[in-house]
């Protein structure tokens, strides 16, 4: 039997502020710091110690990966870090705060640009202060300027199945270090979650959750492991 641990990075600091985020690279807060390790410390306690783990180019989800591994002792596996994984980009709403852009266009449109499966947020203007477009660690790929939900996954899949399903054999266990988005993608494959109930699962910052897996397959539930 093999694991895979999931985990959202801790709070960043544009969590806090409540702005809407995506491939814009923040860090996290002092409380994201204490939530990294917190589940470094769980790992630690459960004796789930990862062998590889992966994550993305974005500092939030590698520093929570960083001090989770340093909790639990476990600095010196091998990472794999991929844009693959990075956090749904959130188009021309990138930088903007929540709060206000729902008081500019209601309740119901923010929602659907957060939560609806299929409806990406407009697009963000090339070149535009939040356009991580031009940023070196994309160089030689196709930066998107807004993803919906399926569009993440539509990249998060493809990586998932060729890069990290391989190394979930005998009885490895893999961490993956993501994002509330980038996860979600995930959960709903792995879970066989709805197009329309994907829009109710939110995933929580800093707690690990867990699937057993068996022979290239899910052998269980999803679980929280600070519930267990
Ligand atoms: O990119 C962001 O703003 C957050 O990481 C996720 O935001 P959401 O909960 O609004 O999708």
């Amino acid at each position: 039997m093999s694991t895979l641990i999931l985990v959202r990075h801790g709070q960043s600091e544009w969590n806090l502020a409540n702005r809407f985020t995506g491939w814009w690279d923040v860090d996290l807060t002092e409380k994201g710091v204490e939530e990294a390790r917190a589940a470094g410390r769980l790992l630690k306690d459960k004796g789930i110690l990862p062998d590889l783990a992966f994550t993305s180019l974005q500092t939030r989800a590698i520093r929570t990966l960083n001090l989770a591994l340093e909790e639990c002792g476990r600095v010196w596996i091998p990472v794999r870090k991929d844009w693959h994984l990075n956090e749904r980009h959130y188009g021309g709403l990138t930088g903007l705060n929540k709060q206000e852009t729902r008081e500019k266009h209601g309740d119901e449109q923010v929602h659907v640009w957060r939560r609806s499966f299929d409806t990406p947020p407009p697009p963000i203007e090339p070149g535009s202060e939040y356009d991580p477009g031009a940023d070196a660690r994309y160089a030689g790929i196709d930066v998107p300027n807004t993803e919906s939900l399926k569009l993440t996954i539509e990249r998060v899949l493809p990586y998932w199945e060729e890069h990290i399903l391989p190394e979930l054999v005998g009885d490895r266990t893999v961490i993956i270090s993501a994002h509330g988005n980038s996860l979600r993608a995930l959960v709903k494959h792995l879970s066989g979650i709805s197009d329309d109930e994907i829009t109710d699962l939110e995933i929580p910052t800093g707690r690990p959750i867990v699937y057993p897996f068996e022979n290239g397959k899910v052998a269980g539930q999803r679980r929280y492991l600070d519930e267990t």
